[in-house]
């Protein structure tokens, strides 16, 4: 089953992150050391502004650690590449063109065939259900249709490690559900590493099999929590002991560190 390899694909070491604001220094990330395994499904909860977005904007290589390394294969990442897809809440996509072209783009970026092209994008639209929108703006789409395109954008380059920041958190419980769950099927068929943020305890234990917990900035990491409960994971897994247990939990050490900020 997918993640279930030993290979080390993203290695991150003693990590530490300053950013000068106005002449004061804000740590927003301290000491944050993490391995995430080839195929890994890893979810970051932790209370606001402790770092999250910082850590995963490293990992895409948009941002630099001010000490400390991250590497991808055994290899300093120096800036983004095509092997990392990211997706932001804020769909990012560009308004100026239709579906099937913002899922493309991508593509005819790395230089591949026009037939290709066409049959990459025809099928990643079909993977996300929206076939029927192909030549629809941007703008003539709801929010979940939206972030949709932007996971079959992402998806489409075909990038070994997905780095997600609160994908679903603008969404509708239930589109939101529904994109968990497509998440997943395409997570277990494609075989990727996936580095995903959310505020979602719920949404982090449906997903990951390991919940990292952040401390209060500056960020570092306070607890692994494995999520050992089989896939596929669906709505009845949410009515679970086990599941319940786990998010009593992890809902507990994130609101310690949320009282910590408010300190
Ligand atoms: N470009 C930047 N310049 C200055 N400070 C920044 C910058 N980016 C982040 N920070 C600061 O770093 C800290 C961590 O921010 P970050 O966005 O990584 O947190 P987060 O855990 O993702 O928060 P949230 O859950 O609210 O999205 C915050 O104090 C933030 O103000």
């Amino acid at each position: 089953m997918a993640g279930d390899s030993c290979t080390v694909k993203v290695k991150i070491d003693h990590v530490k992150k300053v950013f000068n604001v106005r002449g004061n220094e804000v740590v927003a990330l301290n000491g944050v050391d993490l391995e995430i395994k080839e195929n890994e499904f890893v979810c970051v909860v932790g209370p606001s502004g402790c770092g999250k977005s910082t850590l995963l904007n490293i990992i895409a290589g948009l941002d630099v650690p001010s000490s400390g390394n991250v590497l991808l294969d055994g290899n300093p990442i120096d800036g983004p590449g095509t092997e990392r897809g990211v997706v932001f809440q804020q769909y990012a996509l560009f308004p100026w063109l239709t579906v099937e072209k913002n899922i493309a783009f991508g593509l005819k970026l790395r230089g591949m065939k026009r037939e290709d092209v066409q049959k990459e994008t025809a099928k990643y639209l079909d993977i996300v259900g929206l076939s029927s929108f192909a030549k629809s703006y941007p703008k003539e789409l709801s929010g979940g249709m939206k972030q949709r395109v932007a996971i079959a954008r992402a998806y489409a380059v075909n990038p070994e490690v997905l780095l997600m920041d609160e994908p679903f958190g603008a969404l509708d419980a239930q589109t939101r559900t529904q994109l968990q769950s497509e998440l997943l099927q395409t997570w277990e068929r494609e075989q990727k590493t996936c580095f995903f943020i959310t505020h979602d305890v719920e949404e982090a234990i449906i997903l990951a099999q390991r919940v990292v917990i952040m401390s209060a900035r500056p960020g570092r990491i306070k607890e692994i929590v494995e999520v050992n409960i089989p896939y596929p994971r669906t709505q009845e897994t949410k009515m679970s002991q086990e599941f319940l247990e786990l998010k009593n939990y992890i809902w507990g050490q994130v609101y310690e560190e949320y009282l910590a900020v408010r300190k």
